[in-house]
């Protein structure tokens, strides 16, 4: 069988972990604590979208929210990596989007209920390109940014992250084994809001890469 290519990831079925309030910024926007330890929810592949297609609205969400955050890609599996270790298992990254159905986010919360039809619907998670590890040499250092129709909305450096992303590594697979092809979103900054039918998205990491996005409705 041939190799697989890394650099379609999304393609290949595996899973999304998402890690929530990594941004003291963001978590007091929302009026959340500050974490003592990361926050994770997790989304299915089918959450993926990419450049071309729309990000559709789910038909039980009034309150649709961006959530600008880099992607790390696995590229060597692994259980309980150390720390120390964690970047060997890093192919590279990918901006992403992690939408989320806020007032049914909200819902859940009050009712202690899982997160799962806020954060994991389909098209919840669009992605970029993959960009091979070279090109962010670091990750703790990088400026990421969202607009909407032209506004600027978000923009956060990775340098304010509460857990760091060798952190994030070992944590994550002392309970969840990492595969290759795994991907990681890390958390947002501050600026989530709104966004409609009809809206443009465009968001991007420095000059490494930038993406655009369209809303729609579902038919
Ligand atoms: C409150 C959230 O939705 C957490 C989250 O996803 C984040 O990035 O922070
Ligand atoms: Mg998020």
């Amino acid at each position: 069988m041939a190799a697989r290519n890394i650099s379609h990831f999304w393609e290949w079925g595996r899973k999304i972990i998402c890690v929530g309030r990594n941004y003291a910024d963001h978590a007091k926007e929302l009026k959340n604590a500050i974490p003592t330890e990361p926050v994770l929810f997790l989304k299915p592949p089918s959450a993926y979208v990419r450049e071309g297609s729309p990000i559709l609205v789910p038909l039980y969400s009034g309150n649709l929210h961006h959530e600008v955050e880099l992607g790390v890609v696995i590229g060597k599996g692994g259980t309980a990596i150390p720390q120390a270790a964690a970047m060997e298992h890093v192919a590279g990254y990918a901006l992403c989007l992690d939408m989320t159905a806020r007032d049914v986010q909200d819902e859940c919360k009050s009712k202690g209920l899982p997160w799962t039809l806020a954060k994991a619907f389909n098209t919840s998670c669009p992605v970029s390109e993959f960009i091979p590890k070279e090109r962010i040499p670091d990750p703790a250092n990088v400026r990421l940014w969202l607009k909407v129709n032209d506004q600027l909305r978000q923009s956060g450096c990775t340098s304010q992250m509460i857990f760091s992303i060798p952190y994030l590594i070992s944590y994550i697979s002392d309970f969840i084994s990492l595969e290759e092809g795994d991907l990681i979103l890390t958390g947002t900054p501050k600026g989530v809001s709104a966004v409609q039918e009809h809206d443009e998205l465009q968001a991007g990491i420095e000059d490494v890469v930038t993406m655009s996005f369209r809303v729609d409705r579902h038919e």
